[in-house]
């Protein structure tokens, strides 16, 4: 993939439409992310989505993301109990949900992970800086690497990440310095969320760039579209229209023949039934 050249576009899709629009529109990598546990579920965190509930939407994703490189998030819970048993759940990610590639979120603790996933076929793309399933135990949604020791950590990570073959990397949240430099001494694109522009690509999610999202909107959050006021406009005017039954038009129902329909009362009044059709209003 591209370094120094056009920067690598990835934006989320969580279902058919969205991965749809995706392919459509030119994205050159689609991204079924964790963060459908927030914004298209409900959950409050990414840590409550299953394996099951991931796939399911990276089915309906595959179905219109043809084109886009397709990677999943890996789910929280989903690679940490052995590489046999994480080997196991990618690849029912690849088979049953049609994906290409997956993303973990981490560092050192998966190396062996990443080569055996790459060895076996599976394409990683790795995560660092800010890595959402840990939101606990990192007291919340912070930047990383905002000092010196824990700067360096985060470019050691992202060095050990690509020497066990991850294709590309996720930096996020992480200071624009940072994202340049790690960007410069990485061979394998980085993917930027919150690191700068000097990153080879940069991702956000859906609902952040259509502002659909309701919740906390982060520093990094551009919002590209007005999907949200779109809705309102939409469901407002649909409502009156209802109430004030201006909806449906004359045009959008169906018409009966005159003759058939006088027919139509002749018959009910013969078999006793309703009376004369003037009830209605
Ligand atoms: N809608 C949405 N957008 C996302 O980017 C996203 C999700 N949901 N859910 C899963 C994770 C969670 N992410 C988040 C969530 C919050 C912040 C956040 O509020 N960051 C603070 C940093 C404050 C600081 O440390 O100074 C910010 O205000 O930017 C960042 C990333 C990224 N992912
Ligand atoms: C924001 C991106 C990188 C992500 O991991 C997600 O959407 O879950
Ligand atoms: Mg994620």
């Amino acid at each position: 993939m591209r370094k120094n050249g056009m920067p690598i576009t990835m934006l989320t899709a969580y279902d058919f439409p969205t991965g749809r629009a995706c392919e459509i529109h030119d994205i050159d990598i689609t991204l079924v992310g964790d963060s459908l546990a927030q914004v298209c579920l409900g959950y409050d965190s990414t840590t409550r989505l299953t394996l099951d509930e991931m796939i399911h939407h990276c089915r309906a994703v595959s179905r219109g993301s043809k084109s886009p490189f397709l990677v999943a998030d890996m789910p929280f819970g989903s690679y940490y109990a052995g590489t046999d048993d994480t080997v196991r759940n990618a690849v029912r990610m690849v088979r049953e949900g049609g994906i290409e590639g997956v993303k973990i979120e981490g560092g050192q603790e998966w190396l062996e992970t990443v080569r055996k996933l790459t060895s076996i076929g599976i394409p990683v793309m790795a995560h660092v800086g800010l890595t959402p399933q840990r939101h606990t135990s990192l007291s919340g949604y912070r930047v990383q690497g905002k000092t010196a020791p824990a700067a360096l950590e985060i470019l050691q990570n992202a060095l050990a990440l690509q020497k066990a073959g991850a294709f590309s990397i996720v930096l996020e949240a992480i200071p624009r310095l940072l994202g340049m430099y790690i960007t410069q001494q990485l061979d394998i694109p980085t993917i930027g969320i919150g690191a700068g522009a000097q990153t080879d690509g940069q991702v956000l999610v859906w609902d952040d760039v259509m502002s659909t999202w309701n919740g906390h909107k982060a520093k990094f959050v551009r919002q590209f579209g007005d999907v949200k006021g779109e809705v309102e406009s939409g469901l407002r005017e649909f409502t009156t229209a209802i109430r004030e039954r201006s909806f449906p038009a004359e045009l959008e129902s169906y018409g009966m023949p005159e003759e058939e329909w006088t027919n139509f009362l002749a018959l009910a009044e013969r078999e006793g039934l309703g009376g004369a059709a003037e009830h209605h209003s």
